[in-house]
């Protein structure tokens, strides 16, 4: 393992979750890493020979960690594999992701759990755990192997149907129930199926009337997390609502979180920076599920991401063949790409326009999702002592999004042309730097 010297970058160290003897955040460091692990902070005298990255003007955050990716290895290699998506992620700043179960086959046993985190490990570019799913098949009836996966190598916590969502409250109850010994928590992909119905594909208004496209409403999406919300108090357990897109789910988020009541939630970064409207020119590049919002929906997310009422950014990188995606609208797959521009987005959004700090991004993007999928060695403070895993960005550098420069094996990249202020320029995995400038560095 090569070490690494680091100099002058600004240290968002977060330290709520660090040492209070730690570099202050926002002041300028040096960080030696060796054998993977920070050992010396503020003033380095460089060993010989060293690996040396010069960071002035960059800032140091810890690497981020993505809570809802889909790798679509096994089954749909041709749009992703765990090495494509993993490079994407490193492109993109992230250390782990959360590799969701919507596969063929699906993850529901712990071989197949332990098979993904075993390739992610091979691959190196990122920490790959796996999400298991809470019903066999995702059938939406019986529990998959859940204390299986929760005990396998691959250590799973995270349960999710996605692409899906588990209907039956009864089942909600009964894995929210297991789950809870092993500290497991449900991502729910909380939409009503008969309130979304067959042939659906985008926001329910006035936009989805005068295109002629059936659409759904936001209470599809509401009425599942109201119910969740409730199951969790009733069984004291876990519940996170994946991909938020309604200003009413927040409001549900935020009441039952003033209760004390167990759940966490995440935000896409097209949520947030992507409206309706866009559906206007049927390019099926902005079909995506949840729909796309109004912009009173869109407003709600960015104020709920930023008192923290949702604890997290989430890509929900959903890779798609052209065959797939170009088609009617109506007939197209759901989903766009998201890894390698999601800081852009959230920086330019959220942190350059004032509405968060760096601190605040850090928190969205690496402190909580670590916590929310039980992940030690990512997401902490920047500290003497833990794993080195980190990503250097320059909050001044415009990046202008080509779809066709991206590490990802498709091409349904719904940022292409658009610029944004702050680039991610560094990832490093345990010590390793894992992408530069957007170009996989392997080992
Ligand atoms: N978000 C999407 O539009 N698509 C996801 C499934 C999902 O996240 O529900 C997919 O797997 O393609
Ligand atoms: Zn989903
Ligand atoms: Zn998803």
């Amino acid at each position: 393992m090569s070490d690494l010297l680091i100099t002058g970058a600004v240290v968002w160290n977060d330290r709520e979750a660090g040492d209070p003897r730690e570099p202050r955040p926002g002041e300028p460091a040096d960080l030696l890493i060796q054998g993977g692990v920070i050992t010396q902070f503020g003033r380095v005298d460089a060993p010989p020979g060293i690996r040396h990255i010069d960071a002035d003007g960059l800032s140091l955050l810890p690497g981020f960690v993505d809570l809802h990716t889909h790798l679509r290895e096994p089954g749909r290699e041709d749009t992703e594999t765990i090495a494509s998506g993993s490079a994407a992620a490193a492109a993109g700043g992230f250390t782990a992701v959360l590799a969701m179960a919507n596969t063929s086959p699906v993850t529901d046993t712990a071989e197949a759990a332990e098979l993904l985190y075993d390739r992610g490990r091979t691959v190196g570019l990122v920490d790959v755990i796996p999400v298991g799913a809470v019903t066999k098949g995702l059938g939406g009836e019986e529990l998959a192997e859940l204390g299986l996966m929760a005990r396998s190598r691959a250590r799973v916590r995270l349960f999710s149907d996605d692409g899906l969502c588990v209907q039956d409250a009864r089942v909600m109850r009964r894995a929210l129930e297991y789950l809870k010994p092993f500290d497991g928590v449900i991502s729910q992909h909380a939409q009503d199926a008969s309130l979304a119905g067959a042939g659906a594909c985008c926001h329910e208004g006035e936009i989805s009337g005068r295109l002629g496209l059936p659409g759904w409403p936001g209470v599809a999406e509401s009425v599942i997390v109201a119910r969740d919300v409730h199951l969790a108090r009733h069984t004291d357990s876990r519940v996170h609502i994946a991909h938020v897109s309604s200003a009413e789910s927040v409001e549900i988020i935020r009441w039952a979180k003033d209760r004390g009541i167990k759940v966490t939630a995440e935000v896409t970064p097209h949520h947030l920076a992507l409206g309706t409207e866009l559906v206007a020119s049927y390019d099926p590049t902005f079909k995506v599920n949840p729909p796309l919002r109004p912009s009173e929906d869109q407003e709600a997310l960015r104020n709920a991401l930023a008192d923290g009422t949702i604890d997290a950014v989430a890509t929900d990188h959903a890779p798609h063949a052209r065959h797939d995606k170009e088609h009617a609208f109506e007939a197209a797959a759901f989903g766009m790409l998201g890894l390698e521009t999601a800081f852009s987005v959230v920086h330019d959004m959220m942190v350059k326009t004032g509405r968060m700090t760096m601190i605040h991004l850090t928190r969205r993007m690496s402190r909580n999702p670590a916590r929310i999928a039980g992940l030690d060695g990512h997401g902490r403070g920047i500290g003497v002592g833990r794993p080195a895993n980190l990503v250097l960005v320059d909050p001044q550098r415009v990046v202008t999004v080509d779809r066709a420069a991206s590490n990802s094996l498709s091409r349904n990249n719904p940022w292409h042309g658009l610029s944004f202020k702050g680039a991610v320029h560094a990832t490093i995995l345990r010590g390793e730097v894992t992408a530069i400038d957007g170009k996989v560095q392997h080992p």
